[in-house]
């Protein structure tokens, strides 16, 4: 079976993957299914500018990022963050590859329209697979941090959630997995969180409109939709947490909220 995905890992449910989450990736690498990593850590970015007295703030969802910010994303996502997930898939017994955006120019991008407004936040622009699809015929889990690089060598702030899906939408994977720290998109039915099996755009456009959607699933569900077209069939977001969540998921679907083009 030759099969892959793309799954998005978010800062806010990293620290809490227990090692059984790894131990069912390897088991889905070993059954043949090729997985392509793309992760978050904005709670640790904020933690480590806290603590170096840099302020951070963010404007639509989006990290306002001077050269400081800059300098201090790169080396959280790129250093401390990747090579945390790359460890935690080596002590499970799989291999992994980490990379950013810059090496290789595996991630190009350009400044997002609002620039002027929130400094060195990138938008892709292409992405490039081969190297990508390189990695995994090695037999390596590729880990990327979401920075990114245009032709004249300037670093970008990528949102994770924007990059992964422009990671699935170039690779031509049929699903992505986002992993996050909420079993899927909730909404309130009588007085009861619940969380909805399968939402539609239009849905989507409701319950952001209503307030019901807010903060970082924004990012999430304008993602899946902007991957939504050629081979990319489904986005499901996920609990982290939840037992073979990534293998239930892959192999079955039906898992936390999907979204379908
Ligand atoms: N309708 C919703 N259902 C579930 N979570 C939501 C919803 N709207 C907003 N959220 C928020 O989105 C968060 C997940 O986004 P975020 O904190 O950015 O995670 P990650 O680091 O995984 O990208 C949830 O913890 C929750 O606070
Ligand atoms: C531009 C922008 O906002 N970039 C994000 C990149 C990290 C990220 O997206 O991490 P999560 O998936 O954990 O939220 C940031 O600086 O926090």
């Amino acid at each position: 079976m030759e099969q892959r995905f793309v799954m998005k890992c978010g800062g806010s449910t990293l620290a809490a993957l227990p090692a059984a989450f790894f131990e069912d990736l390897r088991r889905l690498q070993e059954s043949g299914v090729k997985p392509v990593i793309v992760h978050g850590g904005g709670p640790a970015i904020s933690r480590t500018l806290e603590k170096l007295g840099i302020e951070t703030e963010f404007v639509g969802g989006l990290r306002r990022t001077t050269e400081d910010v800059l300098d201090v994303v790169e080396m959280v996502l790129s250093g401390t963050i990747n090579k945390e997930i790359v460890r935690r898939i080596q002590g499970a017994g799989a291999r992994a590859l980490g990379l950013s955006g810059v090496d290789g120019k595996l991630i190009q991008a350009r400044p997002v329209s609002n620039a002027v407004e929130i400094g060195h936040v990138g938008e892709v622009t292409e992405v490039n697979a081969a190297v990508i699809e390189g990695v995994m015929a090695m037999g390596y889990i590729p880990v990327l941090a979401p920075v990114g690089i245009d032709d004249a060598g300037q670093r970008y702030n990528i949102n994770a959630d924007t990059a992964a899906g422009a990671v699935a939408s170039q690779l031509g994977v049929e699903r992505m997995i986002v992993v996050t720290d909420v079993p899927g998109i909730l909404r309130t039915v009588d007085g009861e969180k619940r969380v909805l099996p399968r939402v539609t755009a239009a849905e989507i456009d409701e319950m952001i409109a209503s307030g019901e959607i807010y903060g970082g699933m924004i990012p999430k569900v304008k993602a899946a939709l902007a991957c939504l077209h050629g081979n990319v069939r489904e986005v499901a977001i996920v609990s982290g947490t939840e037992p073979d969540v990534l293998s239930r998921a892959v192999l079955e679907g039906g898992v936390g909220t999907v979204i379908e083009a």
